[in-house]
């Protein structure tokens, strides 16, 4: 394999076994020596940090039985309904997971009582404006949904409102039980001959917009800036703009998420803009709807009905002038509640809560970079490289520290190699180091720029059936507590690759070194004079440390770096003794193993 300049190098490292994680715990007695102490590692988690053998399980809404006896196989599972925010607090601190519905609001305030003990929150449904993002991604907890499984319930939940609205089904409903028999009142409007308009034309509206056609809706329209024009035209939908929408549509069915940009959405403005008579029917989000400003369009006859099956604030308050009208119908946010949802919803966040338990990627991660599947298959073998190289790299810095982290992939694919996870990787073995956070894959690039670090990635082209040839770490100081580790450009820089499936350190500095990340690796720079590596390794004998591997690399200039594998962790002692050995000039150990 060639090295990063183009030079071979030897070889003559082994592989080693176990995993380990590194602590900084430098000692300075000579400030030219470095001795960087590691912990054992246990296991690698690409998302989160493991969870306890058996994490408990939080569940604070009702969730179907299949998801609670999946989750029961993994994790103790606590329900506690209708928790006040107070209790929730209280709560989480001993939670590893959190499973909620729509009801529970998962603010800032929960997420610091969990004090880091969070792993995953998860949302058995779709919408998650009640959990803060931001606050989930800053403390490392990652949140996954359950987006599909309840998508038909929420769509046949529109179309009974279109129904029901259209006939006054509830509203003669009432009026029979109430003893009446109002024919006359309750003459309704035909669906036949009008124009249905989705908007929002994702998982539920094309559902609905499916469903509305065979309705005999004369035509249906949808507006959402982000779909796909050819999945409108493959159901019979026409794409229009939001003038058009409101100009055209005569039943309006909402089905965009709650976001900044649709909050309040429709408003005095917009129904300014509705044909007179137009009916609105709402399953999204209750927050879409200025509820004064569609009061006042229902007095004003602009809208002419509404079903609501969400509000502003659930439930609505006893004086919210829209429950009490006759021309509104109100659903208790049932969208999603049919049995066969409610068992699909549980099965399918159970899973994914699991899965994100066990620290691995999660299909349905909100707050994480979605990796698909085969991208991680092909990655995770340069996991531990990543890793081990940003751990590496950081403990080799001197006392001032660093902003720019570069980081150069060699790689086939070019540009199009997908970063996201080693980018992570690198940024968490680097700040692991420095800080107390969690650093996983949702919250690493947020960290890095909390920190003020400058991440900068850049690929060069490589051979090889391989996604990558090598990596190149480059911490921008040249302040190190082991100067071979300057690169040419004049950044401590350490590159390595994957040989098998094991990370191997390649290059430290200008000086190519041959050796497993995984193992007890002490690194020795010394003039190439005779004499200086059989001292080294007599010193460690005499302790009875064995060496496993050794990799010399020397300049023209008999400037030469070693790079010993040992069997064993030196003491102080025996190091103490190694800046006595004629020739040497400086020594690095990662004492236990990077890896
Ligand atoms: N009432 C219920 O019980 C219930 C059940 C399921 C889903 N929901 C809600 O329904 C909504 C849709 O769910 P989904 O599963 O179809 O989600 P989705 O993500 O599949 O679809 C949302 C669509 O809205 C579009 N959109 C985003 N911003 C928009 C904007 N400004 N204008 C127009 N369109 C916009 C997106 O491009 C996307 O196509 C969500 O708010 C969800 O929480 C409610
Ligand atoms: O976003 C969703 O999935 C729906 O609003 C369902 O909410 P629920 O789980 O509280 O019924």
């Amino acid at each position: 394999m060639q090295s990063w300049n183009g030079q071979e190098r030897s070889s003559r490292g082994r592989l080693a076994s176990t995993s380990s994680q590194v602590r900084l715990a430098p000692v300075a007695s000579n400030p030219r020596v470095t001795l960087i102490r590691a912990s054992r590692l246990q296991a690698m988690p690409v998302v989160a940090v493991m969870a306890p053998e058996r994490p408990t399980i939080l569940v604070t809404e009702k969730l179907g039985e299949p998801g609670i006896e999946l989750l029961s196989q993994h994790g103790d599972v606590e329900k506690a309904y209708g928790l006040t925010p107070e209790e929730l607090c209280e709560r989480i601190a001993t939670a590893d997971a959190l499973i909620i519905r729509s009801a529970t609001q998962v603010t800032k305030e929960v997420f610091e009582a969990s004090k880091g003990r969070l792993k995953v929150v998860g949302r058995a449904g779709v919408g998650v404006d009640n959990v803060d993002l931001a606050s989930a991604t800053e403390h490392g907890c990652l949140v996954v949904n359950a987006p599909t499984a309840n998508t038909v319930a929420a769509a046949e939940h529109g179309i009974a409102l279109i129904c029901a609205l259209s006939r006054n089904v509830a509203q003669a409903d009432a009026s029979v039980k109430a003893g009446k028999w109002e024919r006359s009142k309750y003459v309704g409007v035909s669906i036949v001959g009008k124009t249905l308009c989705v908007m929002g034309f994702g998982k539920v509206g094309s559902e609905v917009a499916r469903r509305g056609t065979g309705l005999g809706f004369a035509s249906v329209i949808a507006y959402d800036p982000y779909a796909s024009a050819v999945k409108a035209q493959a159901l019979g939908v026409k794409l229009v703009s939001w003038e058009e929408a409101l100009a055209q549509g005569d039943f309006f069915s909402l089905h965009m998420p709650m976001t900044p940009q649709t909050k309040g959405i429709f408003n005095d403005d917009t129904f300014s803009k509705m044909k007179k008579g137009a009916r609105i029917i709402n399953v999204a989000r209750g927050g879409v709807i200025d509820e004064a400003a569609l009061v006042r369009a229902l007095d004003a006859g602009i809208v002419a009905q509404a079903a609501l099956d969400v509000f502003q604030k659930e439930p609505p308050a006893a004086d919210n002038p829209l429950v009490g009208r006759e021309d509104v119908v109100c659903t208790p946010h049932l969208g999603a509640s049919t049995a066969e949802a409610q068992e699909g919803v549980s099965v399918e966040i159970a899973e994914a809560v699991v899965s994100a338990l066990k620290g691995e990627l999660a299909a349905t991660a909100v707050n994480a970079p979605m990796v698909p599947a085969e991208v991680l298959a092909e990655l995770q073998p340069f996991v531990a490289l990543a890793l081990g190289l940003g751990r590496a790299a950081v403990q080799l810095v001197g006392s001032h520290g660093f902003t720019d982290v570069h980081i150069t992939y060699a790689t086939p694919r070019g540009d199009d190699l997908d970063t996201r996870l080693l980018r992570a990787m690198v940024i968490k073995g680097i700040l692991e180091q420095i800080t107390t956070a969690n650093v996983n894959l949702v919250n690493a690039d947020l960290l890095a720029k909390n920190r003020g670090l400058r991440i900068i990635e850049s690929t060069v082209p490589a051979e090889g059936k391989d996604v990558l040839s090598s990596l190149r770490i480059a911490l921008g100081s040249s302040d190190t507590r082991f100067s071979a580790a300057i690169g040419k450009d004049k950044r401590i820089s350490v590159m390595g690759t994957v040989k098998g499936s094991a990370p191997y350190l390649t290059r430290i500095g200008t000086f190519d070194v041959d050796l497993s990340l995984d193992g007890i690796i002490l690194l020795t720079r010394q003039k190439d004079q005779p004499g200086v590596i059989s001292a080294v390794s007599m010193v460690l004998a005499e302790e009875g440390i064995n060496i496993s591997f050794m990799s010399v690399s020397v300049t023209p200039d008999n400037d030469a770096v070693m790079a010993l594998g040992l069997d064993q962790e030196p003491t102080q002692e025996v190091l103490a003794k190694l800046p006595n050995l004629k020739g040497i000039t400086e020594f690095a150990m990662f004492s236990e193993k990077v890896l």
